[in-house]
């Protein structure tokens, strides 16, 4: 990973401002599970999955289907068992529908909602996530699934040429390689991505402006793939393009909350900040909470909840089909989690036209009031990211006079000191540790008592990069930090930290 990182090229390593992360959402508004990946909703209720003998959980599963393109209801079920046993318990070494763990696999018609129970063991099983999240994705992959968003991809195309409107250099990168939605939401001229053959770095499409790369305009359409495959292409699509000069990259996430978002976040672009999109029907608060907590094992702080499809007005009148009360909860999310902004989106024939016919709401209608509700998220995230900026460029820093490392706690009065060759010493990377066997490599008295860091950048909000004299660059978690013996009877410092 660390290789990636230093083959990327320097122009997406290096942007002037944060890239930001337009996150998962919860559940469909259709009341089925999204095609495309794992929403929140299903994860929720996820009690019990687990391939170990007993027998205890049970966990109904549905998905939206189009019927359309499948033969017969027999058919779209052999389609589902197929895609089902792609995967492997890796108790037993068999798949999970010759273990028998599928049960009452249901396709109604009438209802376009396949369902099925994972009859597996007991509770707390620690791989019962990996279950869910390759349930999801294989089912989801399925061409016939039909797609159930709540509005992810149209939240990030119209923030993105909000941003661009306020004159910051956006690029989009569409996550979501098991259904892209870009090559829906915009039309380029250019629908493929061209390498460029010196540098071998991927060129982004251009639309209005706005850069963007999406797996849909690799020309490869709809991919059928495993996790590890996924992650691969996204790092590949991300850490080969040659974005140019960018102020904010959006980055319209798959839904769930599993490997590719753990990849995304820390791996391949470290991300400043998440809005998190939502519906109010399915406003379940534990959907939300899922992903605001990955987001915070994540260090990725949440600015703000969009909460779309609200309300729609005919006659004159507004109207609230699911209810009056939903923003009400949704005003909980924000308060309860500390989230600062919350949006409302109506349900609007023009944002679903918009969507489907390349030119985004806020470019169609730039004085309209959805495009001043984003221009309002636009205002919000572009603070929000400064802040969050602000707040972590200045967390670790070298105070030369009393050669101590000050560390501030982001959002919290905490501060510490360490003493830099005790960070340097309890280095974790494998040039320190043995991966296998945990060994030190670096003892104590190989590094100086008073060495000191010649530079400490921020890399996203999770961490920071020391560079030491001999050119040893350290990355180093702020959870690494906060473990470490602090410096206690240190003078405070009067001076300015040297760098940050
Ligand atoms: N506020 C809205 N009013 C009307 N239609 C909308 C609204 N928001 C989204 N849509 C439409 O709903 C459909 C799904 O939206 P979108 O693709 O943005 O969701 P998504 O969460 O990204 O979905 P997926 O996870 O399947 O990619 C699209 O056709 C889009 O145009």
């Amino acid at each position: 990973m660390r290789n990636l990182r230093a083959a990327a090229p320097a122009s997406f390593l290096a942007p002037p401002a944060p890239p930001l992360l337009l996150p998962p959402s919860t559940p469909t508004p259709r009341g089925a599970f999204s095609a495309k990946a794992s929403p929140a909703a299903a994860v929720a209720q996820a009690h019990g999955w687990c391939p170990s003998p007993r027998r205890v959980g049970r966990l109904r599963r549905r998905s939206g289907a189009a019927s359309s393109s499948v033969a017969s209801v027999e058919d779209a079920k052999k389609d589902v068992l197929v895609a089902l046993s792609q995967i492997i318990d890796p108790d037993f070494g068999t798949d999970i529908v010759s273990c028998g763990f599928v049960k009452d696999l249901e396709i109604s018609e009438a209802l376009e909602e396949v369902s099925f129970r994972l009859e597996l063991t007991t509770p707390a099983c620690p791989i019962k996530d990996m279950f869910e999240e390759k349930a999801n994705e294989v089912v989801a992959a399925l061409p016939w699934v039909k797609k159930g968003g709540v509005g992810k991809s149209t939240v990030a195309v119209n923030l993105a040429y909000t941003l661009a409107g306020m004159g910051a250099r956006v690029g989009i990168f569409d996550a979501d390689v098991f259904g892209p939605s870009l090559p829906t939401m915009v039309s380029p001229e250019n629908r493929l991505l061209v390498m460029n053959p010196e540098s071998r770095s991927i060129l982004p499409t251009e639309y209005l402006g706005v850069k963007m790369v999406s797996f849909g305009f690799a020309g490869q359409g709809r991919a059928i793939m495993r996790g590890p495959m996924v992650s691969g292409v996204i790092n590949q699509l991300l850490t080969t393009t040659d974005w140019g000069e960018l102020d904010y990259l959006v980055i319209d996430m798959p839904p769930g909350t599993g490997d590719i978002h753990l990849t995304l976040c820390q791996v391949v672009a470290p991300l400043t900040a998440a809005v998190i999109v939502t519906t109010p029907q399915k406003l379940a608060f534990i959907d939300v909470a899922k992903g605001v907590r990955m987001f915070s094992k994540l260090k990725v702080p949440c600015v703000a909840v969009v909460e779309n499809m609200c309300y729609f007005d005919a006659d004159g009148k507004r109207f609230y089909p699911f209810g009056q009360g939903s923003g009400a909860q949704a005003r909980k999310v924000v308060q309860q989690f500390g989230i600062p902004h919350l949006f409302d989106l109506p349900i609007r024939p023009t944002l679903s036209a918009s969507g489907d016919t390349g030119i985004p709401e806020v470019v169609a209608d730039p004085q309209g009031d959805v495009a001043k509700t984003f221009q309002n998220l636009g205002v919000c995230v572009v603070q929000q990211c400064a802040k969050i900026r602000q707040q972590v460029s200045t967390a670790v820093s070298y105070d030369r006079s009393i050669r101590a490392i000050r560390v501030k706690v982001p959002d919290s009065d905490e501060e510490f000191l360490l003493h830099p060759a005790t960070v340097r010493r309890n280095d974790r990377s494998a040039q320190s540790v043995d991966e296998w066997t945990g060994e030190q490599k670096v003892q104590y008295g190989d590094i100086p008592e008073d060495i000191e860091p010649e530079e400490i950048r921020p890399m996203g909000n999770y961490a920071v990069s020391i560079t030491w004299p001999d050119g040893f660059s350290q990355i180093a978690p702020y959870d690494q930090l906060e473990m470490l013996e602090r410096l206690v009877d240190v003078p405070r410092a009067t001076t300015a930290a040297v760098s940050s």
